[in-house]
């Protein structure tokens, strides 16, 4: 798959999840709790990585609500400055205040003593543009996550933190191709499947 045509399909998901009703992005968001409420996976996790929807994505903000009222850590990601291509996992506080990164999605006030080390964060939930049955992921083009979590290329069998790619059904496509840079996701959830991708990751 060239640049372009990579381009070309990142559009086309991204217009696909943009074209989902109120209604339908509701029951998704209803469907992410649901499946992910009760799974060990939530209940064994103390430090929570998760996103504000933008451009369509399907909202984790429920299942946000719901890991907050059982004072778990939670954390949103924060892009460093630019020119910087870093990106942050930083802590929620409970009087939040909040600013816009350089693409216009909401995110708390940079404050680096808030933010922890990725492998110290026991579930991050990734939006995904795309994804297949294999696993293999499309972003939004920043390579935002990459980076992140790229030490994961060095040693395989990194515990943590478990990668959870979050998508609507209809941003699954055929075949994604992999680049060498690619982190790949331990588990993919839907709002009408899930996909866990790394052996021992336990259903349920
Ligand atoms: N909700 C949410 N928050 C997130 C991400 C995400 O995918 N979703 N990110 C995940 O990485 C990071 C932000 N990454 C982003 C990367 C590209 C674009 C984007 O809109 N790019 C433009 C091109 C702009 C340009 O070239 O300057 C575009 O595609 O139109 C948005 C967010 C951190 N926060
Ligand atoms: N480990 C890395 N080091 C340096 N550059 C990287 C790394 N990983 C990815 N990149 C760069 O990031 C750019 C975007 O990559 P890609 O198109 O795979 O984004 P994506 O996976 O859709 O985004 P994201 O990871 O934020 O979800 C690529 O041009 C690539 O060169």
């Amino acid at each position: 798959m060239t640049p372009d045509s990579r381009k070309q399909l990142r559009k086309q998901l991204r217009t696909a999840r943009r074209s989902l009703s109120r209604a339908a992005q509701q029951r998704a968001s209803l469907q992410l709790v649901r499946r992910l409420s009760q799974s060990r996976l939530l209940l064994r996790s103390q430090h929570l990585a998760f996103y504000l929807a933008a451009d369509g994505e399907i909202d984790p903000a429920l299942l946000l609500a719901h890991c907050r009222r059982l004072r778990k850590t939670c954390y949103l990601p924060v892009l460093h400055r630019w020119p910087a291509t870093g990106m942050g996992f930083q802590r929620l506080l409970p009087q939040q205040r909040w600013t816009r990164n350089r693409y216009g999605i909401r995110e708390p006030l940079a404050n680096r003593k808030l933010q922890v080390k990725p492998w110290r964060l026991d579930l991050v939930l990734m939006p995904l543009v795309g994804f297949d049955d294999a696993g293999n992921r499309l972003g939004m083009g920043g390579g935002f996550y990459d980076r992140t979590f790229a030490y994961r290329h060095r040693r395989q069998n990194w515990q943590k933190p478990v990668l959870l790619g979050l998508a609507h059904a209809c941003q699954k496509t055929a075949s994604l191709p992999v680049a060498s840079w690619d982190v790949p996701v331990d588990g993919i959830v839907s709002d009408r499947e899930q996909l866990l991708l790394r052996p021992g990751l336990q259903r349920s």
